[in-house]
């Protein structure tokens, strides 16, 4: 049967590569002699191209189409989820560091329907991996197959045993390491659910668990997330988590 949703996805990919190659080349600005103001001021007005870019492509082609990004919703955009077909961006994930040279940057955008993530692409630009996943029927890099990591033995002490936890800066890539059976686990506390959206389908569809912070159902507006590679990991992860909360991405814009 064909998928409704297919050429949106092929539109996601092709405008995510794109979105990358421009990250990319604003990297290329000689950041040695920067300050570290310019090179914030770079990936601030980087971000604003690379989120218009992708928007207004998809306005040109899905008309209907309502959009949640990372910028649109810091200049006072709503970012309340409806039934309709909803673009999640985050133009660049991990703009700490880009503004280091720290080679982990990612574009990632999410597609929803119905208030459910039907399909993720994350492109990490530096390492050109394109990840996708769309909803039951898997998860891919480069179009290779993923597969979260078998292992059981969660040999967690304690989270701060700093051997054992890494952390690449950006969301989306520590999910699609979790996807690509790299890390057996991710968690945060303070994402965003365009830091999430994409890579929550691709660890789901590489054989991975979602929680939330405290082990009830993942709640991408929440700001809380653990991805894992099986419910016995992310319930050890859980118990290790002195958690909190935060206020929803969808609380009621203050007046
Ligand atoms: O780079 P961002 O789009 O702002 O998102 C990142 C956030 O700023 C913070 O660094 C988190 O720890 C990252 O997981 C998130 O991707
Ligand atoms: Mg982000």
């Amino acid at each position: 049967m064909a998928d409704v949703w297919q050429s949106s996805m092929d539109h996601a990919v092709a405008v995510a590569r794109k979105a990358g190659e421009m990250v990319r080349g604003a990297l290329k600005d000689d950041r040695t002699v920067m300050t570290k103001s310019s090179a914030v001021d770079l990936v601030t007005q980087t971000d604003q191209k690379v989120e218009q870019l992708i928007i207004q492509s998809v306005k040109e082609k899905f008309p209907t189409h309502r959009f949640i990004g990372e910028e649109s919703v810091a200049a006072g955009e709503s970012c309340n989820l409806t039934d309709d077909p909803t673009w999640i961006i985050d133009p660049i994930d991990g703009t700490t560091n880009f503004v280091h040279a720290f080679p982990f940057v990612a574009v990632s955008i999410g597609f929803s329907v119905n208030k459910q993530v039907e399909f993720g692409v994350v492109y990490s630009c530096l390492e050109d991996k394109m990840f996708t996943a769309r909803r039951g029927r898997g998860a891919f890099c480069n179009g290779e197959p993923l597969q979260v990591s078998e292992q059981t033995d969660a040999l967690v002490t304690h989270l701060t045993c700093v051997f054992r936890v890494r952390g690449a800066g950006t969301a989306a890539i520590n999910m699609c390491l979790v996807a690509s059976g790299c890390a057996e686990a991710y968690y945060e506390i303070g994402i965003h659910v365009w830091d999430v959206a994409a890579g929550s389908l691709i660890v789901s569809e590489a054989g991975g668990v979602l929680l939330d912070v405290d082990g009830g159902d993942v709640d991408l507006m929440s700001r809380r997330i653990v991805a894992a590679n099986n419910r016995t990991i992310a319930e050890r992860i859980v118990k290790e988590i002195e958690s909190f909360t935060l206020q929803r991405d969808d609380a009621p814009l203050q007046s």
